[in-house]
């Protein structure tokens, strides 16, 4: 603005007449002067940069604070010398020199036209080094100041597992890969190959192809020498049983005298029965004994199958292999007089991370108690004493399991004696397997792996559609051999209920469930194995280690409460390598929990969506209907029945407990002699 004259009223004849070339020569002046500062001001900046990140930051700070500070004390000065000068003098420039507004206002417009937009004065540059070299003296040297970090996202911290557990022996999970032949295993026994044959075996699955032979070279050392106990974790219908049901025969097959040698122990009788099933049937042709001790049969019978007694050698064992459940077994140990577990060389513990879950009735303390040595093998130490007295060295311990716990706190509860893993990794090739296992150690760590042949799908059903949409399923798509998973015995009950009221009697709907007795399970069973039922509604008794061959869908019907459930249900299709379809029904709220809940085991890839709209269903409306009313009814009577049932529970007296007999007894003075004579209850 000094480039143009400013002419006011009266000014003309105050002031001298301007020299345009004095006064553009002192602008240029001005603009050299304010360069050198600005020359210096990039010096000092420079400095700051130079000096270690979080000093320099204090550094900027104090530099800011101070700039700020300035500017707002200039502010305050300005403005009250503002007032002050509109208070004294209404002239441009008052007495004490001070410059008005209006001129403030005008050199800051000349300032922004020559490029200037904050001139720095030498004072305050100097105070601005000071205040720089004041917080670097302030900063102490070799600590980290809390708080002027940068946030970065911590990285997830591993656990630490055990050498074992991070380092297992990783078995190809895909049933495709099957190279080995039933002949390729040369340490395997002839009689046993035949029985592969028999049954129509002709491949190893890959778990097998591992663990038999590792199996079989442990065992041909001798007895004095203890095997390494063993966890495999492997996908559901991967063919686990054989893998040590085929050891163990061929391991006790040569034995001279008959003992207890390996005890097998399932969570349910169902699955017990199962085993005992398949051990009976690779016994053929040898003379090991094998029995079921789960209640099938009266405790009596049990205890006269499992102890003979001789005239010579008094009581001894009449077994080989006892097959169980925790529960029936802790009653023989304390009962059985005669029962021995001294030559125990087998430990076998199948669904093992639910056998260990809940450790019935301590059994395992029981099992210890009754094993020669210390089943933990810490009293036993290997001395020519040892060897010389023959002592056999404690059971060699199989743990096996679809969702074998990798919890190493839950695992030292089984005192593992030098444990050994054999886990699976689906889709990986044999040949591929041991590269990816330098890669995986320990990350497979509460993963679970399901079978490559399985297609899960889920679908988002409002809750009262659901049974329609079953039945649309299983009626208009066609759906054969249907496992249906319910979380409630009542839930199973009402849902079968439904289906045969819905399809009229055309649809062939079994149930079961712990409600119903045990020859009645059986039979249903048989009944969908043979594919004379459509569809089996069971709850979650059937969800484990039943082999039910065939299933083509599992559909959960009520979301599983737990992951291992799930993966258990689903793997009662897709099973020893062939497909199957495992469908879950999710109300809308239900969704993000189910998918969490297959994050935490590495399973929510894969899982496809699909749907049934309004209007695929609008042709069951009126049959739903009458459906429902009929199941009403049933339901109605069923529990008129069962009231009627428990009053007269209520109103039973035994017979000699009756008073008009007491009273006749009496009076013939029979009194002293009473017999009670209760009716057995049922
Ligand atoms: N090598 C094989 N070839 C063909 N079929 C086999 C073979 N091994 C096992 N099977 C069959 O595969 C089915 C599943 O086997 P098995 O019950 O042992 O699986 P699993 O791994 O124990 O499953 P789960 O974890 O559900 O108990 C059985 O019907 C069995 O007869």
């Amino acid at each position: 603005m000094d480039l143009f004259i400013m002419r006011r009223f009266g000014e003309e004849s105050e002031k001298e007449p301007v020299n345009q070339e004095d006064h553009l020569s002192s602008l240029l002046e001005k603009i050299e002067e304010r360069k050198k500062k600005r020359e210096k001001l990039n010096e000092l900046q420079k400095q700051r940069e130079e000096a270690p990140s979080e000093e320099k930051r204090q550094v900027i700070k104090h530099v800011h604070v101070n700039e700020k500070e300035k500017k707002r004390k200039d502010k305050r000065k300005h403005k009250s010398e503002n007032n002050e000068a509109l208070l004294n003098d209404t002239s441009e420039k008052s007495e004490s020199g001070i410059e008005s507004p209006t001129k403030k206002k005008k050199k800051k417009r000349k300032n922004v036209e020559l490029g200037n937009d904050g001139p720095l004065d030498e004072l305050e540059i100097k105070k601005t080094e000071d205040a720089c070299t004041k917080v670097q003296s302030k900063v102490p040297q070799g600590f980290t100041i809390i708080g002027t970090d940068k946030f970065s996202k911590k990285s997830k911290v591993k656990r630490v597992l055990p050498y074992w557990l991070a380092h297992p022996n990783v078995v190809s999970g895909s049933m495709t890969d099957i190279s080995k032949t039933i002949y390729d295993i040369p340490s395997l026994d002839k009689d046993l190959v035949k029985r592969l044959e028999e049954n129509n075996i002709k491949y190893f699955f890959p778990v097998q192809s591992k663990v038999i032979p590792w199996l079989l070279e442990a065992h041909r050392k001798p007895l004095q020498y203890r095997p390494n106990d063993v966890c495999i974790s492997a996908p559901t219908g991967s063919g686990k049983t054989l893998a040590f049901v085929l050891p163990v025969i061929q391991a006790l097959k040569s034995r001279v005298m008959r003992h207890v040698r390996a005890l097998v122990v399932l969570p349910v009788r169902d699955l017990a029965l199962q085993i005992f099933d398949v051990f009976k049937e690779y016994c053929k042709g040898t003379d090991l004994k094998v029995i079921l001790l789960t209640g099938h049969s009266s405790f009596v019978k049990e205890q006269q199958e499992l102890v003979k007694t001789s005239s010579i050698i008094g009581q001894y064992n009449a077994v080989d292999i006892v097959v169980t459940t925790p529960g029936r077994l802790v009653e023989h140990l304390i009962d059985t007089p005669g029962f021995s577990l001294k030559f125990l060389q087998f430990l076998i513990i199948d669904e093992a991370d639910r056998v260990v879950d809940n450790i019935q009735n301590d059994w395992l303390h029981h099992v210890e108690k009754h094993v020669s040595s210390d089943i933990t093998g810490k009293r036993t130490a290997l001395s020519s004493l040892s060897l010389q007295a023959m002592i056999p060295s404690p059971p060699q311990k199989l743990l096996f399991s679809a969702t074998l716990t990798q919890d190493p706190e839950k695992l030292e509860k089984l005192g593992l004696f030098q444990p050994k893993l054999f886990t699976t990794i689906v889709g990986e090739r044999d040949a591929d397997v041991q590269e990816s296992a330098t890669e995986v150690r320990g990350d497979f760590v509460g993963k679970y792996t399901t079978p490559a042949e399985l297609t899960e799908k889920c679908c988002v059903v409002d809750p009262e559609l659901k049974p329609l949409v079953l039945y649309h399923l299983i009626s208009n798509e066609n759906w054969k051999n249907v496992l249906c998973f319910t979380n409630s015995q009542k839930n199973t009950h009402r849902l079968a209920l439904l289906l045969r009221y819905l399809g009229g009697g055309s649809l062939n709907v079994g149930e079961i469930s712990g409600a119903l007795r045990r020859d009645l399970r059986d039979k249903t069973i048989q009944r969908f194995s043979s594919g004379k039922l459509n569809v089996l509604v069971s709850s979650d008794a059937l969800a484990r280690g039943i082999d039910i061959p065939d299933v083509d869908y599992v559909v959960s019907y009520d979301v599983p409460k737990f992951v291992k459930t799930h993966i258990h249900r689903i793997g009662r299709t897709a099973r020893a390598g062939r497909k199957g379809t495992a469908v879950t029904f999710l109300e809308k709220k239900e969704v993000n929990k189910f998918k969490v809940m297959l994050q935490t085991a590495s399973k929510e890839n894969g899982v496809e969506d699909f749907s049934v709209t309004h209007s695929d269903l609008e042709y069951l409306e009126n049959d739903y209907k009458n459906a429902l009313t009929a199941l009403q009814q049933n339901l109605q009577k069923e529990e008129e029945l069962e009231t009627k049932k428990l009053r007269r529970l209520r109103t039973f007296r035994p017979k000699s407990l009756n008073i008009q007999n007491i009273q006749r007894k009496t009076k013939i003075g029979k009194t002293k002699s009473l017999k009670v004579k209760g009716k057995k209850e049922n």
